[in-house]
């Protein structure tokens, strides 16, 4: 996958999360990715899947997103204290994320900054080696950081060798979604590594449609069910996209 396009596009690309817990929905969800023509980027949040810890059934859906998706597959199982449901051992994270690569090769992996640095470091440099590339994130459900926060943490995601950063926060205000938004704008002139950055809830919404004028190159939108609090449908944002572009 090339990322080269990614600051100059003149849209963000759509990445869109598959939440399905079992085989049968992924193959629905398949369906309706392949039926929608906005969609760039699918996301697979296995921390939703019923079979987490079952392996086989595991390579079997992957094997299906690989085989059915005509889109470039972003593997991503969130852990609970980043907002989503995985919820083992430090040890159990990085055992997956390296299973993950060995086994299953998608065209991006998640890793949350949030973890043991130098094993971050480590699964990026094992990610390359396998011709995956790495988004590195950090989220909060709770409060949006101030800005020399979101700074450390960016300069850490790109120090860390990742190929994209990215930051999803929850505001407590405007000025909270106006501070996001301004410093994305600051980051992208000022990192090498493209950036995706959201407000997450109502007040954030804004971001998801407008964030890419600010820097944020990639933008989270649902088909049916949504992974993140504030996340439009793929056909809102498309519309409301085609309307800033005119
Ligand atoms: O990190 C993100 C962004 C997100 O949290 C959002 O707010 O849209 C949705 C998640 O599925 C994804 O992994």
């Amino acid at each position: 996958m090339n990322l080269n396009h990614l600051n100059t596009a003149k849209k963000p690309m759509i990445a869109v999360p598959i939440t399905a817990n079992n085989l049968d929905d992924i193959k629905q969800s398949i369906i309706a990715i392949n039926n929608n023509q906005h969609i760039d980027l699918v996301e697979w949040r296995v921390d939703f899947f019923n079979n987490l810890h079952n392996f086989s059934m595991l390579k079997q859906a992957n094997e299906l997103l690989k085989k059915k998706l005509k889109l470039p597959l972003l593997i991503t199982f969130r852990t609970v204290n980043e907002g989503g449901h995985f919820n083992n051992s430090e040890a159990e994270y990085f055992k997956l994320l390296d299973l993950m690569i060995a086994e299953m090769k998608p065209d991006l992996l998640d890793v949350e900054l949030a973890h043991q640095n130098s094993l971050i470091k480590n699964v990026i440099q094992n990610a390359h080696q396998n011709n995956i590339l790495v988004i590195e994130s950090n989220h909060d459900f709770n409060r949006t950081p101030v800005k020399l926060e979101m700074c450390k943490r960016l300069v850490q995601i790109q120090n860390d060798g990742a190929d994209i950063a990215k930051i999803a926060y929850m505001p407590k205000d405007n000025s909270d979604v106006l501070n996001l938004m301004k410093f994305t704008d600051f980051a992208k002139n000022n990192l090498s590594i493209p950036i995706v950055s959201m407000s997450m809830g109502n007040l954030g919404k804004i971001t998801r449609l407008y964030g890419y004028q600010f820097g944020s190159c990639i933008t989270f939108a649902s088909l049916n069910d949504s992974s993140a609090p504030g996340q439009l449908t793929v056909d809102t944002l498309n519309n409301v996209l085609k309307l800033l572009n005119e």
